[in-house]
């Protein structure tokens, strides 16, 4: 369990700043997610917090103390990787123990811990297995399990979701969140994916280009998101930007409309649109429709409707939910 505090941190890497100014408090027992787009620092930050990078300039402080200079043992934090990094020739009971054997831990309470860890993960059955006969989603699991046996005071996970398919990926992403619920822990977790970040997240952290654009719950962000960037990441499908005279004639620079909030086939329409490729989801169906000089408008409908390619349709904004932009890309009040 730990607070963390981060104040006008810094990294450089020799004259390169790819952090600049990350200003964050991170409550006891939290899920924080960082996500932004690739190579805006988001895994610098993580390792940072771990200790596996220095800190160029600024304070950590967790629980109150200042970390700096902490080595990753001192800080007691674990952290699970991308990749699994299990052994090959020891079992799964032996991988999850791995860490507590090295520190002479006692085997009655590494067999002890390991149970625990097993039972809240579900790896009971595969104790006694090798990592080669897991799939990807359980050697996942393993590398987790291995993290909780040490009792850390914070979980810091990078990408841990990304080398497993889309069904594993949403059904292990419910474990972790499941499993955060049960052992209160404050858990760090990094993805390019906003959709992990939306379902998983108590908070999110949203990084671009080495700074912080926007914290707040994932409801905050989506409905008042604090800049263009943060409106166009978060969402998906993505939000309709449009500029231009289009956009000035709504008294903005930019303005943008989430493809839920978009009106088709309406009496009075706003622009007129041809249907490019219509996607059937069963439970939606997303409409591309093109409009002459301005661009490609993206269409959610609930349920499934039917349209012709080439089709014209009447197109208009749902006008009490449209996102304004100044050209800063800062949003005019709503
Ligand atoms: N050791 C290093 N030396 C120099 N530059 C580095 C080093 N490590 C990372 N960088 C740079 O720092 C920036 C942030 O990298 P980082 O890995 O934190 O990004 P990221 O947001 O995690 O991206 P991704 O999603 O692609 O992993 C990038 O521009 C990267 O090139």
């Amino acid at each position: 369990m730990a607070n963390l505090e981060l104040k006008n941190v810094h990294k450089s890497y020799g004259a390169v700043e790819v952090l600049k100014d990350i200003n964050l408090s991170i409550r006891d027992g939290e899920f924080v997610v960082f996500v932004g787009p690739s190579g805006c620092g988001k895994s610098t930050l993580l390792r940072m917090i771990a200790g596996l990078e220095d800190i160029t300039s600024g304070e950590l402080r967790i629980d109150g103390a200042l970390s700096n200079k902490l080595t990753p043992k001192q800080r007691n934090i674990a952290m699970v990787f991308q990749s699994y990094a299990l052994y090959p020739q020891m079992t799964v009971a032996e991988n999850m123990g791995f860490s507590l054997s090295l520190e002479k831990t006692p085997k009655a309470e590494i067999s002890r811990k390991v149970m625990a860890a097993a039972e809240a993960l579900k790896l009971e059955p595969l104790l006694e297995r090798k990592p080669g006969q897991l799939s990807g989603g359980q050697r996942q699991r393993v590398a987790i399990g291995r993290a909780i046996v040490r009792s850390p005071r914070l979980f810091l996970l990078d990408e841990p979701l990304s080398n497993l398919d889309a069904a594993l990926r949403s059904e292990t992403r419910v474990e972790i969140s499941e499993l955060h619920q049960r052992l209160a822990t404050t858990m760090i977790y990094v993805t390019h994916d906003q959709v992990e970040a939306m379902t998983m997240a108590d908070r999110i952290v949203v990084l671009n280009g080495g700074r912080i654009e926007q914290v707040g719950s994932p409801m905050e962000l989506y409905n008042n998101p604090a800049s263009e960037f943060v409106a166009s990441f978060i969402g998906s499908p993505k939000m309709n930007l449009i500029s231009g005279g289009a956009a000035r004639a709504f008294g903005a620079e930019t303005v943008g409309i989430r493809p839920e909030h978009m009106i088709i086939n309406v009496d009075d329409p706003t622009w007129q649109a041809k249907v490019t490729l219509v996607e059937r989801l069963g439970h939606n169906t997303i409409v591309y429709a093109r409009v002459p000089e301005i661009g490609l408008f993206t269409v959610s409908l609930d349920g499934q409707h039917d349209f012709d390619l080439g089709a014209t349709v009447g197109l208009a904004p749902r006008v009490d939910r449209i996102h304004r932009f100044d050209a800063a890309g800062a949003p005019i009040g709503r």
